[in-house]
């Protein structure tokens, strides 16, 4: 949960006072480039403090530093870019996903195995991953965030650069995280039509629209560029000039 959150790089306000509860259930962050999807999604995952206002993660109060390393390991945050060792092999990369949030020694390589179940990668679990094409790496980042069940999951457009068919397959995934609070930032309207119950629009620091996938849809109308009701719906909510997805 945040309240009042309010978080800016130098002079530059990024998110203004945003307050948002999130529950179980896939969650799409929209908006323009530069609306501040990455850093609200680095805020949630306590990697930087807000400048003002409060985040609660699983119903604690996150602080200070202190209290952040306690909800980490409730929170599997994967960013747009990011780095593995190419030598690694799948299985060691998801394990050190585990071990960066506590699971117990005991129950890691249960932990690892169930996500690279989840994400079709159970044979290649050997593999090193330089070997990987770039959806089977992100579907290994997706098990990396994943392994040990956190409460929260936040993966930042995690669908960039996927073919189709890859993407298909990404959407089976987060399907069948539906039990968990996970937020996904995304600028693809049919990602978000196929994957997500709700939608958060970013812009200008603050929420744009904040409900069902379905509710934004009933709000387009045809005076509007889009190919889908939800493509309009969500070019009505920018600015003219920042009509771009
Ligand atoms: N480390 C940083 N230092 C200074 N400014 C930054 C930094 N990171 C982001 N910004 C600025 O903050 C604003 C929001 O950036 P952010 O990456 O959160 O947006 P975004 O919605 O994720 O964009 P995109 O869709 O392009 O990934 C942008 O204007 C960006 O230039």
């Amino acid at each position: 949960m945040l309240e009042a959150v309010s978080q800016g790089y130098g002079s530059t306000v990024v998110l203004d006072r945003l307050s948002m509860s999130l529950r179980p259930g896939i969650t799409a962050l929209a908006g323009p480039n530069g609306a501040g999807k990455t850093t609200l999604l680095r805020t949630l995952a306590t990697i930087v403090p807000p400048r003002s206002g409060s985040v609660t993660i699983d119903g604690r109060a996150v602080d200070g530093e202190r209290a952040a390393r306690t909800v980490r390991s409730q929170i599997g945050y994967l960013p747009q870019r990011f780095g593995f060792d190419p030598h690694m092999r799948v299985v060691d990369f998801v394990t050190y996903g585990a071990w960066l949030r506590g699971v117990p020694a005991r129950d890691r390589s249960r932990a690892v195995s169930e996500a690279l179940e989840m994400v079709d990668l159970i044979s290649l679990r050997r593999t090193r991953m330089r070997k990987l094409s770039g959806g089977m790496r992100q579907r290994a980042g997706i098990a990396w965030a994943v392994a040990g069940r956190p409460r929260l999951v936040l993966l930042d457009e995690p669908t960039v650069g996927l073919d189709p068919r890859q993407r298909l397959h990404f959407r089976k995934i987060v399907a069948g995280l539906n039990d968990t609070v996970v937020v996904l930032s995304t600028h693809l309207i049919d990602d978000i039509a196929a994957t997500c119950d709700r939608v958060i629009v970013l812009h200008g620091g603050r929420v744009k629209f904040d409900g069902a996938v379905a509710d934004l849809a009933a709000t387009s109308t045809n005076d509007l560029p889009g190919h889908t009701e939800l493509e309009r719906a969500y070019m009505a909510l920018l600015p003219t000039e920042e009509q771009h997805l």
